[in-house]
């Protein structure tokens, strides 16, 4: 088995790959619009009532048409995975690992097709969507590897005439909730990590990008997993969610997505239901309102300072929960300087249609995500000065411009709580101790960078800062699986470490088995 390494973003400065990119496009666009059924125990099941999936720069364009799940269906996928369960806890973890690799296989030779679909579906502009298959992938390789590992169990001590084992074993039907953003890779490690520890899954997927979640179903069929183990069923939040979450059968619940869902999700899988025999785990990843502390002029970088805060704060239009919402900067030098670079550098980002590879900035998801972030922005113009952006339009798709509020109060709304689009909120500090006090005034502790070359601030960062990514003189979004696992503190979530060493144990229970000879 070769050594774990993560796969490599595709070089768009190539022609021949940009080629690929635009022969994908064409592909997927010949495909738009078609019909996608729900998979319980391998059968395809097709409803009347339909999720339609839109492309987010062109309103009017549909991407798929994909059945919903009801109550009644949640209900027959869970009798299926329960059953399901009972073979696939004892297939071979070895096995389980090589359904996934076979999958790594197949989602690296599709990767273009994929990324366009990213394209269509969530709007990812191309290095974007190409590093959210490439996360995939990744998560696909890393787990199958950490799952030989553990399949070993753990050593334990052992007196003359004992024989000690400690292993882990499955803990049964998980039901994976994911959110839109990394339609791909958060979609494909929370349902890879639960499969391949021998547990059987109900995936519901973000409704507002199912059609990429078929595409990977599709994938781990011809990988070889059997039916039942992973079934499909988009459907309401509302509806179907909660009534996974409480179901009796339900063991556990991995989720992602928003703090308002994610606590929801935790308190309702606290009550027992009758027939309920266990207490459900609940992996809740949920929002952030992360920071980039810039040290004074004497310190830091300030050109690196800016870069960093600009990419962090609009990549993929801000909607990642490691997106930098707000910049805080020490002394008047430093700050004066970075915002007036801040805006300009945000200023020649170019806004548009993420199929044009020229697109930096994307539209975002959807009706209800525009009216929000435009309801901040106007909200921003009033706690703080406009320095870049503030203009949007929805009448062909969701676009907002990058738009950058400087002198803005800690505590005003657009500094504490989570926006999820391109807007930027800065800050000046007094001094480096009064920087990290605002960077650790919100709810949240999920991502966060420092820039600085002083020592003794980055040590005091690395203690003081909590988040649970912390970065030094770059920015807070792109963990890479196996090298930064990733998760936060706080109301971010159980810190569950997507990506990490520990992730799979959390979807395993250990048994402890001792004979006396
Ligand atoms: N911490 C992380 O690793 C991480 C990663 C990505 C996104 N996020 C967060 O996700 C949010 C954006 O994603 P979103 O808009 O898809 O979030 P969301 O909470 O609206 O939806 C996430 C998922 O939960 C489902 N859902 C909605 N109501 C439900 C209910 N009552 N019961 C069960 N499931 C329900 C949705 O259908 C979707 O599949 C942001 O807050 C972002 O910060 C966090
Ligand atoms: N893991 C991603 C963020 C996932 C949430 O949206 C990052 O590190 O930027």
């Amino acid at each position: 088995m070769i050594p774990y390494k993560h796969e490599p973003l595709t070089d768009f400065s190539i022609e021949e790959n940009r080629q690929k990119y635009l022969d994908a496009l064409k592909k997927v666009e010949s495909e738009l619009g078609k019909d996608y059924p729900l998979i319980v125990g391998g059968e395809r099941i097709t409803t009347e009532d339909k999720i339609v999936s839109y492309n987010p720069a062109n309103k009017t364009e549909v991407v798929g048409r994909v059945s919903k799940a009801n109550k009644e269906i949640a209900e027959k996928a869970m009798q299926v995975a329960d059953q399901t369960f009972n073979t696939w806890k004892k297939v071979d973890p070895v096995i389980r690992a090589e359904i996934l690799f076979k999958a790594a296989a197949i989602v690296r030779r599709r990767k273009f097709e994929l990324s366009a679909w990213l394209t269509k579906e969530a709007a990812k502009p191309w290095a974007q969507a190409d590093a959210d298959i490439a996360e995939g992938i990744d998560f696909l390789e890393y787990y199958g590897r950490q799952m030989l590992e553990l399949a070993k169990g753990k050593p334990v001590e052992e007196l003359p005439g004992t024989i000690n084992k400690y292993v882990y074993i499955p803990l049964g039907v998980g039901v994976v909730i994911s959110p839109w953003n990394f339609p791909f890779a958060i979609m494909v490690g929370t349902t890879v990590a639960a499969m391949v520890t021998g547990n059987t899954v109900l995936l519901k997927p973000a409704s507002a990008t199912p059609v990429i979640a078929y595409k990977f179903m599709e994938i781990l069929e011809e990988a070889g997993m059997p039916p039942g183990v992973v079934n499909y069923i988009p459907g309401s939040g509302a509806e179907v969610g909660d009534y996974l979450v409480d179901h009796p059968r339900t063991r556990f619940i991995s989720f992602t997505g928003s703090r308002e869902v994610g606590v929801r999700i935790n308190e309702r899988a606290a009550i027992i239901h009758e027939g309920q025999i266990w207490i459900k785990r609940v992996i809740a990843e949920m929002g952030g309102k992360d920071a980039i502390v810039v040290d004074d002029a004497e310190n830091a970088d300030l050109e690196l300072a800016a870069q960093s805060i600009v990419a962090s704060a609009f990549g993929f239009s801000g909607q990642k929960c490691s997106a930098c919402s707000r910049a805080i900067i020490v002394g008047d030098e430093a700050y004066n300087k970075v915002v007036e670079r801040v805006a300009e550098l945000t200023n020649e980002l170019v806004v548009g249609d993420p199929a044009n590879p020229e697109t930096y900035v994307n539209p975002v998801i959807d009706a209800g995500a525009f009216k929000k972030i435009t309801e901040y922005i106007e909200i921003g113009k009033k706690e703080g000065r406009l320095v870049a952006g503030g203009q949007y339009d929805d009448s062909k798709g969701y676009f907002i411009h990058p738009t950058v509020f400087a002198d803005v109060d800690p505590n005003a709304r657009i500094m504490q709580e989570e926006i999820f689009g391109p807007v930027l909120a800065m800050t000046k500090a007094k001094d480096f101790d009064e920087a990290l006090e605002i960077a650790n005034n919100t709810v949240y502790g999920l991502t966060g960078a420092v820039i600085s070359n002083n020592r003794f601030h980055l040590q005091k960062a690395a203690e003081d800062f909590h988040v649970g990514n912390l970065y030094f003189n770059r920015g807070c979004t792109a963990a890479i699986v196996g090298y930064q696992p990733f998760g936060g503190f706080n109301m971010s979530g159980t810190d569950s470490k997507a990506g990490g060493p520990d992730y799979l144990l959390l979807h395993m229970q250990a048994k402890s088995i001792s004979e006396t000879l």
